[in-house]
């Protein structure tokens, strides 16, 4: 028998098989469907059902228990669209016991979260326990003995049809699944959505990695990237719960409508406390209110501004010229100045942070004071030392050695100075780079300082040096090509305890500073241990569209894989010369699913008025479309990890002189000619860009 689907009459798909008999295989799977929705509302009940007034002695602690039971509550709803389980699992044999969650039988529902019965048996299985992994890595070639994998269609929240796989019979030919087809090719509207009943074994790998070891994933537009880094992190909440509750987590994106866009995928996998945030929010020090030019920023984005900085603040540090006398009674107590040097000195050898050292000086001091009350036969303890520590001349001594600096100010000193900065550049940083970081109008404070982004960061390598950053248990750093040296630095630095899987391409970089290779990127990081994957199964973007883009590909990133869709739609493509977006548009809103208006950044407002006198609604740039409002309109800038249905690409003869230079406007154009999933009409009244033809 060969892999088939079954489907109801009631769903909305096609269907392969006639009805299914209320005693037939479909029902029974509903009847357990019901079972397990039963048991989940039960698990629900017995939470809320708890008294805790035995238990709490104090409010404070009623109150912390009563939220903890909120959240299990919450994480225990029964979302009536979403499927409680997407698949099943009949194994040969009954896994081992230490596999098996608990369970007896062997076979297995897999879903979003767990469910049990009465008696503690589980009805479903969260996806993320190894007993669930087979449903993802079993192939016919490995059964990892599995004699039947079966996918459940739903429609709502019902099912409709599922599909079998007998891995284990030779006489089965390997398919490709319909489901994934259907799941792949279900329209897009909103928010992006999560990919637990179909993530594929390579993207399994990537997302059941250790905790312990960094990942770093190459591949091009739709390979399921930024699906696996959210995923990845919904696993190792699961298999390191306690140790990354203490630790946290964090997704960082490119922008705030690339956040929203994938808000939803983590919450909807029962994980609420993933904090999502930008690199700029990261490192907001300062008000960002300034810019810079291009040539300014490579060089501010460059890693041997993290020289440049640690040279200028530890040039603050200085040997004394005086001794320290501490005076207490009718003593006086002298620390000679070479031995002050002496203590600096190996202060300076530690790899302690400024901040550090500076807190553990005066004690060094008063201890020297220390030795020498006992070596006049006093017996002092250790509140004199702290004494001594905190007396008038230990402090006006640290004050003059090792002084406080505060690591905004120093930047504004090093871009508003010019001696300054050549003092610290000099050998790291040619004239001309020193004169390009300099800032035009010297600012006066930090205040009213026209901070610049790569500014920002700069300011967060000097607090850093002054005050180690925390660290964080894991990382995913999405669209890391277009991060600075820099950037990467203070991306590190909040994993310097904890792992990271960083995802990206290098095709898609569009910054000056775009990153030219992973090894240089994972060094700058501080993870040159990282594995390093490649995906190149594309699931966003069809056929004859990926195939277009990717001439692009050599000029834009020699020796790349092009994407190879495993779309089985073709869609549609259509490249209309002296064509009318408008109509385009027009055309698409016909169809089911989102659409988006690509258009280089200085053509949207022109765009934006004639979609309003044809009368037809659109979203502002970068909004989430909505059932209501389907049409987006997006600048070419934003464009970057969204998807859309349909993509009106207007003008990339503009996208591509909107940029600095050539590489990085086709760039741009590669990444505005991959956000659409069913169909990409290209509109144009100027010539295309020669590099498409
Ligand atoms: N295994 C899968 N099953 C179903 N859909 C998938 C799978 N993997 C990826 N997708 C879908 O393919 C689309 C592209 O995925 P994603 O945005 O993660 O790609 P990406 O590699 O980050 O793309 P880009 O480089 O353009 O940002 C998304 O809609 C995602 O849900």
């Amino acid at each position: 028998m060969s892999t088939s689907v079954h489907d109801d009459p009631r769903s909305d798909s096609p269907s392969d098989s006639p009805s299914d008999s209320p005693s037939g295989p479909l029902s029974r799977e509903r009847a357990h469907l019901a079972a397990s929705r039963a048991a989940l509302r039960a698990m629900r009940e017995d939470v809320q059902s708890l008294d805790i007034s035995d238990v709490t002695a104090n409010w404070v602690n009623a109150a912390v228990l009563e939220k903890q039971i909120e959240d299990r509550v919450k994480a225990l709803a029964d979302l009536s669209d979403t499927p409680l389980f997407f698949g099943r699992l009949d194994f040969l044999h009954a896994p081992g016991a230490e596999r098996a969650e608990g369970a007896e039988g062997e076979r297995f529902y897999v879903g979003r979260r767990h469910v049990h019965d009465a008696d503690g048996d589980p009805m479903v299985i969260d996806w993320r326990a190894p007993v669930s992994q087979a449903f993802y890595q079993a192939t016919r070639k490995d059964p990892k003995d599995v004699a039947l994998r079966r996918r459940f269609g739903y429609t709502g929240g019902d099912i409709t049809a599922y599909e079998d796989e007998r891995l284990s019979d030779p006489a089965e030919e390997a398919t490709t699944s319909r489901l994934l087809q259907r799941e792949i090719e279900r329209p897009r509207v909103g928010p992006m959505r999560d990919i637990v009943a179909t993530i594929q074994p390579e993207q399994d790998e990537i997302v059941r990695a250790g905790l312990a070891g960094s990942v770093c994933v190459q591949g091009g537009p739709g390979t399921g990237k930024t699906a696996v880094g959210l995923h990845r992190v919904a696993y190792l909440l699961y298999a390191h719960r306690e140790r990354l509750a203490r630790t946290g987590t964090l997704v960082i994106g490119p922008n705030r409508s690339f956040l929203h866009y994938i808000e939803q995928v983590l919450p909807a996998l029962g994980e609420l406390a993933v904090r999502q945030a930008t690199v700029d929010d990261l490192v907001a020090h300062v008000e960002v209110r300034g810019t810079d030019d291009a040539t300014a920023a490579v060089v501010k984005g460059d890693a041997r501004m993290a020289q440049v900085l640690r040279r200028a603040l530890y040039a603050h540090v200085t040997m004394p010229a005086e001794p320290v006398v501490v005076v207490r009674g009718s003593r006086r107590w002298r620390v000679a100045a070479y031995e002050v040097e002496e203590l600096v000195r190996e202060l300076l050898d530690r790899d302690i942070r400024y901040g550090a050292a500076r807190e553990a000086l005066p004690q060094r001091i008063a201890h020297a004071v220390l030795v020498r009350m006992e070596r006049a036969g006093e017996a002092p303890d250790d509140r004199v030392q702290d004494a001594v520590a905190r007396s008038a001349a230990v402090k006006a001594c640290v004050k003059a050695v090792w002084p406080a600096v505060d690591p905004a100010r120093l930047v504004l000193r090093l871009l508003s100075e010019p001696e300054f900065l050549a003092g610290h550049a000099a050998g790291l940083l040619t004239e001309e780079e020193q004169k390009a970081v300099l800032w035009a109008k010297p600012a006066r404070s930090v205040r009213t300082a026209r901070w610049s982004a790569a500014d920002a960061v700069l300011v967060d390598e000097a607090a850093d040096l002054i005050e180690r950053t925390p660290s964080l248990g894991h990382v995913v750093l999405d669209e890391a090509q277009d991060l600075s040296p820099m950037q990467y630095r203070a991306v590190g630095r909040r994993c310097t305890t904890g792992s990271v899987t960083v995802l990206g391409d290098l095709a898609q970089g569009t910054t000056p500073w775009a990153t030219r290779g992973w090894p240089e990127a994972l060094a700058h990081l501080g993870k040159e241990g990282a594995v390093i994957e490649e995906l190149t199964a594309g699931f966003r973007v069809p056929t004859d569209v990926i195939a277009y883009a990717s001439r692009l590909l050599p000029h834009i990133a020699p020796g790349l894989t092009p994407v190879r869709s495993i779309r089985e739609n073709p869609g549609f493509f259509e490249i209309r010369a002296a064509g009318d977006p408008v109509t385009a548009c027009a055309e698409l809103l016909r169809r089911e699913g989102s659409v988006g208006l690509i258009c280089a950044d200085a053509r949207l407002p022109g765009l934006a008025r004639e979609l309003t006198e044809a009368g037809i609604g659109h979203l502002a740039p970068g909004a989430e479309t909505t059932r209501e409002v389907r049409l987006t309109l997006v600048p070419a800038s934003l464009a970057k990890g969204l998807e859309y249905d349909y993509v009106v690409l207007d003008e990339p003869g503009a996208v591509v002189a909107g940029e600095p230079d050539e590489r990085t406007g086709l760039r741009r154009l590669y990444v505005c000619l991959t956000r659409a999933v069913s169909g990409l009409i290209v509109t144009h009244g100027e010539p295309l860009p020669v590099q498409l033809s």
